[in-house]
């Protein structure tokens, strides 16, 4: 473990907060200001530093590994304390939002200079000007570029629920319709880091577990945020307006839900307001609704294993940009429903995908436009620096050019709205070019943000400035010659500004006339003695002077850009959306032609052919590894009379390792990416738009919640049978696998009839009973199909070809072999496996008996060969068909005469 470092890079650290044992008066102000955030660590102003105090110490010394120290006392015990460099402070609040905290900035709001004319015990005017919040993010360095950050709220109003969502960073804002029962997957879609939620009593906790339980911070929020009332007042506040109307027809729910975050947001921001984009709201159903665990299971937007490689997302991502990253994301993790919607999509990437080189043309300037929308909130807060001004500006170059290439082409309805929304930024694009310097710094305050030639004030006092410190130089040269001291140097701290520094050896002789009638002595330190002048004091004040104009005229440029620039916010958020679309556009179009990808046709009804299906994650892996996927037809499209179609469920057997699971998810896939507006990796594919998807696909346990592998298999199932609508497409995966046998075959063969009696939609399921097989004679729309393997001296050989008709056997004992069980295990395997086969044969309770009367370590030590299994005697079957409990004395002896009897006509062997 790293050892404990205190965070000490900064130079001056300032004095105890108490001294003795009163309570002093800045330990008063912090204890006043730390009253009103109680939930929060508060990160107080002292100079260079941001310091906590108390039990906030103690819990973020711990969270960020650093030393932990105490201060002066307060009420007669020691103050605990620790803290952070206010020039490196992002680094530990990032670290400190990740681990759960919440962090109030508490800022020095006047000049200590300021507070001392007010008398020495005066305390510097303090206030907390931020809360920083898991959803509120809006610093580069705290958020993730590629994945939207969202602040969730959930209102509900006389039992109607809705869900707003905001991403403060880039300010898209949006609220649906969303019943309690709907807000688990709505959750899982948009993995907000925040939800926020109606402050209850304690006997109603279910919410925030709900909420819990998707890994995101709940915040409960008075009541009086939630009155629908006066959020619609806040709202039309906000975007300056009579009346929401015009944004559409928001019920009291959906107000309350929007209410409450704009509401959070002014109170975490302290009433400096994000750009909030006006709030689109999501018809119900708009979006192919997709539940947690379907969506871990498919692995959507995250992998199993939590990070994004491997998953469906990271498998398409062909985006240049973070913006058109975000789309992306949004994209995949909401498919559309609409079908006008998904084919503006798919022809806007089939243009591209038909003129290879406007695509690239597209993306060369994609890959020069910076992030527009996370600079332009950052500038909104009064929290952004010249470099997004500068992020504007290339951006703006990259739109103009963009247009001017869009414009000679004919283009389908999408790329021509992206092209309107790049027209038009030339004036602020110039304006910007010639204000700003080409790399512009971080901070205003570090100068040299403003180029030259754009302001006249501003050249004249750099001129000074520079001019002066090449006055420096050549007076320090004539002090030298005058004194004829070669090391003589003119030097310049904060303390004393500039001054002139000899060795304490030359120091005599400036002491004495006649050169201590210039030379003033200012300090004499161990080895040098330091002096100045009068000529060095004025040319001081007037070097600092125009340093000091230079930087005042550098701010009030930036502030006048900054204005410009905000004041085209929405004109500049619709070209940063048009660079957005552009680019997933082209990101699309780009896998499409790079792996032969189709364009699907979506339509009315419930098709869904698939031909020459591939998973789009695996095919890549397999590629990598210079190895091919083999390509599977999928049917689940009805027949039958129009009146009552016959939907067919696919009933999928074959051996472990044959590829079901690959199969079953690569349909799912091709489902999401379709209706996500994006080509498919298959020859041909027709879809029916699927409106809910569901996948229970292998179980893991989840024993955090305290429910075994089985209990949650069980769990997801009973979501599916209950919930699956008409339009739904459903893959199981070897439901009932956690549990005995015969259970477990008797709720896969009771979910399959339900899912084909009664739930009726588009079905896959894979299993490892094949007396499930069976039926098929029973239930019209069941169809077998299996994988197909050959066997080859004993080795089975998986050929990945989804074929009609059902497995024969499961190959179980190969596939172990082949994972590299022991012989000696594999050997005993197969003996029990044909014992156990010959016990079903025979029936009844013989399984068992020839288990137990297998010699048991007849496997060890040395590997053999497996006796090849005899035909069972017909003595042996006709004893196998007993029980000797339930005979009578009398039947017994009848047996006994008729086995004689058997022997004698030589029934001994098969
Ligand atoms: N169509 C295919 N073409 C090529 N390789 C494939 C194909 N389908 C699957 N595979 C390979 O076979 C491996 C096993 O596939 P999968 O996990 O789908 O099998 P399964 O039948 O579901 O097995 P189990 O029953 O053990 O879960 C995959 O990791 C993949 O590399």
């Amino acid at each position: 473990m790293a050892s404990k470092t205190q965070a000490t890079d900064a130079p001056t650290r300032s004095a105890d907060p108490s001294a003795g044992g009163a309570v002093t008066p800045m330990m008063a102000q912090y204890l006043e200001i730390k009253s009103r955030h109680p939930d929060s660590l508060l990160f107080y102003r002292m100079g260079d530093f941001y310091e906590l105090f108390f039990e906030d110490a103690v819990q973020a010394a711990a969270a960020l590994d650093i030393a932990l120290t105490k201060r002066g006392k307060h009420l007669g015990e020691d103050i605990s304390m620790c803290g952070v460099p206010a020039h490196s402070h992002e680094g530990y609040l990032a670290q400190l939002i990740r681990k759960g905290f919440r962090v109030a900035v508490c800022e020095q709001l006047e000049d200590p200079a300021e507070a001392k004319k007010r008398g020495y015990k005066a305390v510097v005017k303090r206030d907390v000007v931020r809360l920083v919040t898991p959803g509120t993010l809006t610093e580069d360095a705290l958020l993730d570029a590629r994945r939207h950050n969202h602040l969730a709220a959930y209102g509900e109003i006389r039992g109607e629920g809705a869900l707003a969502w905001l991403d403060v960073s880039t300010g898209d804002f949006h609220v649906a319709d969303c019943p309690r029962s709907g807000l688990g997957p709505m959750l899982a879609r948009l993995a907000p880091s925040e939800v926020l939620i109606p402050e209850t009593t304690d006997e109603d906790r279910a919410l925030e577990g709900q909420v819990a339980e998707t890994g995101a911070a709940a915040t409960p929020v008075s009541r009086a945020a939630w009155d629908s009332e006066g959020a619609r007042q806040r709202l039309e506040r906000l975007f300056g307006v009579k009346a929401l109307d015009a944004f559409g027809g928001f019920s009291r729910a959906q107000l309350s839900a929007m209410g409450a975050a704009i509401a959070y947001v002014e109170l975490t921001q302290r009433g400096q307001l994000p750009l909030v984009k006006p709030p689109v709201q999501e018809p119900a159903g708009g979006a192919m609704r997709i539940d947690a665990a379907t969506r871990r299971n498919l692995e959507l937007t995250r992998a199993m294993s939590g990070g994004r490689e491997g998953s469906l997302l990271s498998a398409v991502d062909r985006t240049v940009t973070a913006a058109g990253a975000r789309l992306l994301e949004t994209r995949i993790s909401a498919p559309s429903t609409d079908r006008a919607e998904i084919a503006a999509r798919l022809d806007a990437v089939q243009a591209l995908v038909e003129d290879r080189t406007l695509a690239q043309d597209l993306r060369d300037a994609l890959r020069q436009a910076p992030e527009m929308e996370r600079a332009l909130t950052r500038l909104a807060l009064g929290r952004g620096g010249p470099r997004d001004l500068g992020a504007i500006r290339d951006a703006l170059a990259q739109a103009g050019r963009l247009a001017e290439r869009l414009g000679q082409e004919e283009l389908p309805e999408r790329l021509q709205l992206a092209r309107q929304g790049l027209e038009g930024h030339d004036e602020l694009q110039i304006t910007l070019e010639d204000a700003l310097v080409a790399e512009p710094p971080f901070l205003i305050r570090d100068g040299g943000a403003i180029a030259p030639g754009a302001d006249e004030e501003l050249d004249e006092a750099r001129e000074l400035r520079d001019k002066g410190r090449g006055v420096v130089a050549s007076l320090q040269a004539k002090y030298a010659g005058k004194a004829g001291i070669n090391a003589l140097k003119i030097k310049h701290n904060n303390v004393l500004g500039y001054f002139i520094e000899v060795s304490a050896a030359h120091a005599d002789k400036l002491l004495k006339p006649p050169h201590s009638e210039d030379f003033i002595h200012r300090q004499t330190m161990a080895g040098a003695v330091r002096f100045t002048t009068v000529e060095l004091s004025d040319l001081e004040a007037r070097i600092l002077n125009a340093g000091s104009r230079a930087l005042e005229a550098e701010k009030r440029i930036f502030e006048a850009l900054r204005e410009q620039v905000l004041a085209e916010a929405p004109a500049l958020a619709a070209a940063a959306r048009a660079l957005a679309e552009l680019d997933l556009s082209a990101g699309f179009a780009e896998i499409a032609v790079e792996l032969d990808w189709t364009r699907p046709q979506i339509e009315p009804g419930r098709a869904f052919v698939i031909e020459g299906g591939r998973h789009p994650v695996v095919e890549q892996a397999l590629r990598r590894q210079g190895e091919s996927f083999v390509p599977n037809d999928c049917d689940l499209s009805a027949e039958g009379a129009d009146d009552a179609p016959a939907l067919p469920v696919w009933l999928l057997t074959g051996p472990n390792m044959a590829g079901k699971s690959t199969y079953l998810r690569q349909n799912a896939l091709i489902a999401a990416l379709a209706q996500a507006g994006a080509y498919v990796p298959a020859a041909r594919a027709r879809i029916g738009v699927v409106d809910q998807l569901f996948s229970r696909v292998g179980a893991a346990d989840d024993l955090a919640r305290g429910r075994s592998t089985f209990m949650v298999e069980m769990v997801e199932t009973a979501a599916i049978l209950n919930q699956a609508g008409p339009g739904a497409l459903v893959i199981l995966d070897e439901i009932g696998r956690g549990t005995a046998t015969y259970d477990g075959l008797s709720i896969a063969w009771a979910t399959l009839e339900h899912l084909h009696d009664a739930n009726r939609c588009r079905t896959l399921f894979a299993t490892h009973y094949h007396e499930l097989t069976a039926l098929a004679d029973r239930l019209k729309g069941l169809r077998c199909a299996t994988m197909a393997v050959r066997e080859w001296q004993g080795e089975v050989i998986f050929l990945h070809e989804v074929r009609p008709g059902a497995a024969d056997r499961s190959y179980g004992v190969q596939v172990a072999r082949l994972a590299g069980l022991p012989p000696s295990v594999i050997d005993r395997a197969r003996e029990v496996l044909d014992a156990l086969e010959e016990g079903d044969r025979q029936g009844g309770g013989k399984a068992r008996a020839l288990v137990d009367d297998l010699p048991l370590f007849s496997a060890a030590p040395a590997p053999r060969k497996a006796p090849a299994p005899a035909a069972p005697s017909g003595v042996e079957a006709r004893l196998g068909a007993i029980s000797p409990d339930e005979m009578t004395p009398r039947q017994a002896l009848d047996l006994v005469y008729e086995l004689a009897a058997m022997l004698r006509r030589g029934e001994t062997g098969g």
